[in-house]
């Protein structure tokens, strides 16, 4: 018999049960609109307890329909046949047959670890591993592994080689590719890590750390819902792109439980895209700014009043600029919350000004709460109190550091002379083009300096609108969406995450990893990362006290990845030569895919630099049928972009810093010279050397940076 044939005949071994599986879906789908429309007639009788159990059963049956419709494709991707003669098949949910006999395990369930964890060496039991590729319902292929050739029955057939390879050579879309039929296992390892404590995972480009971090909040929902669904997984990835990026991998796993920020959007209210240049970064990053936001917090605020006048009962109360500012100070000591001491600041002005008017006997005055309350009556007087301490919003604040006085007088002795000047400027478009990704973490930081303003208590949002005590009617539609929206609702600047999962962690800033570690107090974790990666410029003994502080005494168990999934060994050869210049013992991981096609370098004129760009780009469009990466170094953005403008949708045009964690079918990587002028900008051109999965092409003025 032909292989051709004997793989149509295995196909078709398993297209009979795919179909089941396929048929016993659509059974169950129906089931699950029938329990909403159940729900729904409950609805009708009225009493409290059936309103309870039909909201629930509405949800419960909405959420059961949803998983099964997103998790159509693809359903069932894998087989396990045992030693024991049993077969069990893996796929993206578990499902069951009317008597319940299992039809396919979830692929987090125990019984499908096995599936990614068996190899020729340890087999765990499992004689034959098949990979099954579909469409839609159509099974298009198989390819196994012979584990343990020894227990194979004499019928079983063997088909196909490389199922991992195979999906690798495919091009990629927008969003991530979805691996989970090709887990490896030392990534299933960090997957199914313990869920307590905090799990280390590190390795170089392209070795899946992502791929796990998103996989590990899938596994975590899965095995223990109620703790991680209830609670929530926080995800915090660097950039805006790169969490538009991975977004749509956990929804195709299923969850939505997941709330996924960037550095720049982790504080409610703030959307921060601008970068800072790495020297500013760098400092507004380190530890030492919380001093310098700690004295901003305590000070004066700018034209603020310097002195307070008034007449009372014809006598002149006077304070002036020394004695208003020793007061503050009082009011304030050093540790105390600005916004949470404003009273002990008014009272100080009340006892201040009673004492004057004891001293100056001034005629008929009242007892002193009578006194108080005539001032506290009088306009004036209340428009003085406003100017002089206000109440503060952290942006206010931060704005100070624009007037190069302030930023002196609150960094000086903490920062040195040149940090001095460096900073300077580089907080004047707050006012204009709001803050940078760096802002961010200082604007949190003074939130916890200085405390919130007293807020009037927000009324909870009743979902089921009950209004005036009155059961209000309303639609399916609204009652659904309700008892949905109930379950994931959480207040804007939610903090008790059960589960935080860093990624890019190696570029988290000292002032960053208070901001997250806020979030994760009663946390546990999962950090991903890769030191060689990481543009962080300043002091990297600071960058592992802030992560070890924001972690505690968690237990840590950690994992190393050491294969590149992404790039071609041809690739990773050029980026590899970059990066052993300043790391020449580090560990690489080895690029499993050949592909025969060299990197190409083209050199260019300033003159011809535009045009040969959008040649280069051209060509990579007619080469590759998926997306093409056009990178550049951060000051050059702009001006690239006008380059290759007018170009199709699958052309994006990214800086060298947004293209972290990020992939492309093909890289024009445009004047590498010029991002790697420090050390910081070699790992920066590792990083965007190292994005291509097929085609790499460098173009610049400059010739010979490739070591
Ligand atoms: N087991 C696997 N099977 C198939 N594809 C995989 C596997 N592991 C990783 N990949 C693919 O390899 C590519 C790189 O993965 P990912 O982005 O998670 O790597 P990373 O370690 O985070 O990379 P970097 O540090 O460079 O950002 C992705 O396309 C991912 O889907």
């Amino acid at each position: 018999m032909s292989d051709a044939t004997v793989l149509q005949q295995e196909i078709a071994v398993e297209q009979q049960h795919v179909d089941r599986v396929y048929t016993r879906l659509a059974e169950l789908r129906q089931d699950a609109s029938r329990a909403e429309k159940e729900g729904y007639r409950l609805s009708g009788v009225g009493t409290f307890g059936s309103l309870v159990e039909r909201d629930a059963m509405v949800y419960h049956a909405a959420r059961r329909r949803h998983a099964l419709d997103t998790e159509y494709e693809g359903l069932v991707f894998g087989r396990l046949d045992l030693t024991t003669g049993a077969t069990h098949y893996v796929g993206r949910m578990g499902i069951r047959d009317q008597d319940s006999k299992p039809l396919v395990v979830d692929w987090r369930a125990p019984a499908a670890a096995a599936f990614y964890r068996a190899t020729a060496a340890e087999p765990l039991g499992v004689v034959r591993r098949r990979m099954i590729q579909s469409s839609r319902e159509k099974v298009t292929g198989i390819e196994d592994d012979l584990l343990d050739p020894d227990a194979a029955p004499a019928d079983m057939r063997v088909v196909g080689d490389g199922a991992l390879l195979a999906s690798l050579a495919k091009a990629t879309g927008r969003g991530m590719r979805d691996i989970v039929a090709t887990i490896q296992r030392e990534q299933d390892e960090a997957i199914r890590s313990p869920a307590s404590g905090v799990t280390i995972v590190t390795g170089g480009p392209g070795t899946g750390k992502t791929a796990v971090a998103l996989h590990r909040a899938a596994y975590l929902l899965y095995s223990d819902r109620s703790r991680f669904a209830g609670g929530g997984i926080l995800v915090v990835g660097p950039s805006g792109v790169f969490v538009e990026y991975i977004a749509t991998v956990l929804p195709s796993l299923g969850e939505e439980t997941a709330t996924l920020r960037s550095l720049g959007t982790l504080v409610p209210g703030w959307d921060a895209t601008r970068v800072d240049a790495g020297e500013v970064a760098a400092i507004k990053g380190s530890l030492r700014m919380r001093r310098v936001l700690e004295r901003a917090s305590h000070d004066a605020v700018p034209g603020g009043p310097t002195e307070l006048r008034l007449l009372y009962r014809g006598t002149l109360l006077r304070l002036d600029a020394a004695q208003l500012d020793q007061l503050r100070r009082k009011a304030l000591p050093r540790g105390a919350r600005r916004n949470e001491v404003r009273g002990h600041g008014f009272d100080r002005i009340f006892d201040a000004l009673w004492a004057q008017a004891r001293e100056h006997k001034v005629t008929g005055l009242p007892e002193k709460r009578e006194f108080e309350s005539e001032l506290a009556d009088r306009g004036d007087f209340r428009e003085f109190l406003k100017a002089w301490w206000p109440r503060f919003t952290p942006m206010r604040v931060l704005r100070w550091l624009a007037d190069p006085k302030r930023l002196r007088a609150y960094a000086n002795g903490v920062l040195s002379r040149d940090e001095i000047a460096t900073l300077q400027g580089s907080f004047d478009a707050l006012a204009t083009e709001g803050p940078t990704i760096s802002d961010v973490a200082l604007l949190d930081e003074l939130d916890e300096l200085m405390g919130r303003p007293r807020q009037p208590q927000r009324r909870s949002k009743n979902p089921f609108h009950v209004r005036d005590g009155i059961q209000e009617v309303s639609t399916y539609a609204d009652r659904q969406a309700a008892a949905r929206a109930q379950q994931v609702q959480r207040e804007e600047d939610y903090r008790e995450y059960a589960h935080v999962v860093v990624d890019e962690a190696q570029d988290v800033s000292p002032m960053q990893w208070r901001m997250i570690g806020r979030r994760g107090s009663y946390a546990s974790w999962t950090i991903v990362g890769d030191p060689a990666q990481t543009a962080w410029s300043g002091d990297p003994t600071e960058l592992d006290r802030s992560r070890d502080r924001a972690l505690g005494s968690r237990k840590r168990n950690s994992y190393a990845l050491t294969t590149n999934y992404r790039n071609s060994s041809e690739i990773f050869e050029v980026a590899a030569k970059v990066i052993r210049t300043i790391m020449p013992d580090l560990p690489l991981p080895s690029a499993v895919r050949s592909t025969g096609v060299e990197p190409v370098d083209v050199v260019a004129t300033p003159d011809t630099l535009p045009e040969t760009v959008r040649e280069l780009t051209e060509k990579q469009l007619a080469d590759v049928d998926g997306t093409i990466g056009v990178i550049m170094p951060v000051p050059r953005h702009d001006e690239v972009a006008g380059w290759v403008a007018g170009l199709p949708e699958r052309v994006q045009v990214v800086t060298a810093l947004e293209a972290k964690g990020m992939e492309y079918d093909a890289v024009v990587l445009v004047e590498p010279a010029q991002i790697a002028t420090d050390d910081a900008g070699v790992r920066t051109l590792y990083v965007a050397l190292s994005r291509a999965t097929q085609r790499l092409t460098t173009v610049g003025t400059n010739p010979g940076w490739l070591p």
